[in-house]
């Protein structure tokens, strides 16, 4: 690992951290990005119920509570702020929903296992793996501002004994060998090689573990990725790969799959209703055009580590 070069307070009890430098400049990129992050879509959602995401939404959208009477249009104006909190309240509910489906592909897990979050945000997944299993989760971010925000909130829970987010990079990861039970990424698989990444996760999984992901990719049979695709990475800085790859590196690193889920009719619901809110951030055209046009795929894929 290169050497350290900043301390600040990333770690769980407010010790100093020591923050390591990124291993390349990209990595740097990335980090600075998640730490200047503050759009309202993730931080007013997060303040619903205190589970922070950045990752998005699965499920039929519930019109009852957004109180328009089963039309999928708003029928009040969006300066309507009663209507925009059941809207918020209803995205973020639909984002939790995305996550509590990925902890139910991990299968069963014991209080006294350790799982892993990789490319962990601001902590909503780890806090819901903690809350339903008991167990210990451990997070790694590039951004030590979403590691502290992590741990605060943590600390706010009284879990930070079960639940600490540390700033390091996921294709080199400060577990041993087979310590985890489990482990996943949660939309953060777009931003390293995925050979690197399934031979990390192949290494600190022990035999038997359960790998999961729900991740963006391009769809082969579109051809290459399209206009929206591009238009996604441009504006995440990232680096969406294709379903093949997913496939493929994981063949590759004994993680074999048990279940792959085209999550794609279920997100677009999210997207339609995200796209009618005030919090737009100007993507979410790109989302449902390659959604519809078959170029991109919501999947989850689930794997056993043999
Ligand atoms: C879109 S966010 C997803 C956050 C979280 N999984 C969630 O569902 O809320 C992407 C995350 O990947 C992390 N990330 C990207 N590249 C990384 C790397 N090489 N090592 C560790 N984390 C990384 C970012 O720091 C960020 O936390
Ligand atoms: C599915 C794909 C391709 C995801 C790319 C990674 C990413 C940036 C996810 C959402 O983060 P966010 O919650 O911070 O984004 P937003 O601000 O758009 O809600
Ligand atoms: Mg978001």
């Amino acid at each position: 690992m290169t050497s350290p070069e900043l301390t600040r307070d990333a770690a769980p009890a407010g010790a100093a951290a020591v923050i390591p430098a990124p291993a390349t400049p990209y990595q740097g990129d990335i980090a600075r990005y998640w730490d200047g992050e503050a759009r309202p879509v993730n931080l007013r959602l997060g303040d619903v119920d205190g589970l922070y995401h950045h990752h998005y939404g699965v499920g039929a959208v519930d019109h009852a509570a957004l109180g328009n009477g089963g039309n999928s249009g708003h029928s009040g104006d969006a300066s309507d702020s009663a209507y925009e909190k059941r809207l918020i309240a209803e995205l973020h509910r639909l984002e939790s929903a995305q996550a509590e489906l990925l902890l139910d592909h991990l299968g069963p897990v014991g209080r006294d296992a350790t799982l892993v979050d990789a490319g962990c945000g601001r902590g909503g997944s780890m806090v819901m793996a903690h809350q339903r299993f008991g167990c210990t989760v451990e997070g790694v971010t590039l951004s030590s501002g979403q590691a502290d925000f992590a741990n605060r909130r943590a600390r706010e829970l009284g879990i930070d004994e079960h639940v600490r987010a540390r700033v390091c990079n996921m294709l080199d990861m400060p577990f041993e060998t087979g310590q985890a039970m489990g482990s996943w990424n949660n939309e953060s698989s777009m931003y390293v090689d995925l050979h690197d990444l399934f031979a990390e996760h192949s290494r600190v999984l022990a035999t038997g573990g359960r790998y999961v992901t729900i991740t963006g990719c391009w769809n082969p049979r579109y051809g290459q990725p399209s206009k929206w695709v591009s238009q996604i990475n441009a504006h995440f800085e990232c680096n969406i790969h294709s379903r093949r790859e997913y496939l493929r590196a994981m063949a590759d690193n004994r993680l074999v799959p048990h279940a792959v889920i085209d999550l794609t009719p279920a997100t677009l619901p999210y997207w339609e209703l995200r796209a009618t809110s005030s919090l737009v951030t100007g993507i979410e055209e790109a989302f449902i055009n390659s959604y519809r046009d078959g170029s991109f795929q919501y999947l989850l894929i689930a794997a056993d580590r043999v």
